[in-house]
């Protein structure tokens, strides 16, 4: 079943288009991930998403109908973890979740099992009597997920719900939301951090100045680009006619020495690394650590658009 699709969407504020011609289509049972830099519109598309923006053009439908400002139906199966924490500084961290999970479970029983298992999905067993203010930054973003998912929606939106928190949070939350997958719910994942977005996403768009400009499977995405992988060798007597020469080799996009590094980009392509390691030793070049990566997320958005994806 589609979960969500996205026609054409076009949102202005004022001269600045904020999203240009969105189309975007997600599967029950995906995590799909929006990822862009700061400012390419992903809010922009959940608010849209949601009805809380107005927008210029196109269509939004969430499970098969369309969604509009009042479509309360739609509405009370969707999860929302905004990048802002909502919580009530006055209730615990039990009476919080308890309340934004009151607003659509009315059965007390019900809820009560609800709130203890997202309690227990974020890892704040320990800290139910906390008020908001006596907890981490990475606690608090947890509570603020607790709200959003306690009434077990269907499909849940995350906008960068790791911003700014320690990594034991970060990899709480990330495996909290497997878990959430693992029981049925579609998930939304923004961010800018393309490592979450890899870890956790089978099928995303990356968004530049409010346009799609890679979108598919990661491998789908990754095969997109000329990059096929990079070999990374620390080596020290290396010429500047050595790298002329590497960079004439087949298969090799560039290669450039910073530091004794020596970093060849290449194509896709079986035998870069024996046609490397053959050349250091027929020059006798002394070489330190030497290893291949795959190419990232960022390769991606750095080959299409010339910059990287944390500006
Ligand atoms: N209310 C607004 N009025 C005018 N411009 C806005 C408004 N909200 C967002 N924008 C602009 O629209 C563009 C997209 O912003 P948006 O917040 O959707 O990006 P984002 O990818 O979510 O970034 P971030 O990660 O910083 O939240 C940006 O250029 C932003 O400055």
């Amino acid at each position: 079943m589609m979960i969500v699709k996205i026609e054409n969407l076009v949102k202005r504020y004022g001269d600045l288009i904020a999203l240009d011609h969105l189309n975007i289509e997600i599967e029950e049972g995906e995590i799909f991930g929006l990822l862009g830099p700061n400012g390419s519109g992903k809010t922009t598309a959940i608010n849209c998403l949601l009805s809380l923006l107005k927008y210029d053009k196109g269509t939004i439908e969430v499970f098969g109908k369309e969604m509009t400002p009042s479509a309360y139906d739609i509405k009370r199966d969707i999860g929302i973890v905004m990048q802002n924490v909502a919580v009530f500084d006055e209730l615990n961290v039990y009476e919080n979740i308890d309340y934004f999970c009151g607003l659509y479970i009315t059965d007390k029983n019900k809820r009560k099992e609800l709130v203890e298992e997202a309690i227990e999905a974020v890892g704040l067993k320990d800290f139910v009597k906390f008020r908001p203010k006596k907890l981490s930054g990475g606690l608090l973003r947890r509570l603020n997920i607790a709200c959003g998912i306690a009434h077990k929606p269907k499909l849940i939106i995350l906008d960068e719900p790791t911003v700014a928190v320690d990594p034991q949070s970060r990899n709480n939350i990330l495996e909290g939301i497997k878990k959430l997958n693992a029981q049925g719910a579609t998930i939304i994942y923004t961010s800018h951090y393309m490592e979450e977005i890899e870890q956790l996403c089978s099928r995303l768009v990356i968004l530049d100045k409010g346009k799609i400009i890679a979108a598919g499977t990661k491998e789908e995405v990754k095969s997109m680009i000329s990059l096929g992988e990079k070999i990374v060798v620390e080596t020290f007597n290396l010429s500047d006619e050595h790298l002329h020469m590497i960079n004439e080799m087949p298969n090799v996009i560039d290669a450039e020495l910073r530091d004794n590094v020596l970093t060849v980009r290449q194509k896709n392509g079986v035998s870069n690394l024996v046609n490397l390691m053959s050349f250091i030793a027929d020059y006798d070049i002394s070489y330190g650590k030497i290893y291949s990566e795959l190419p990232t997320l960022n390769d991606v958005f750095l080959e299409i658009t010339g910059k990287e994806l944390r500006d």
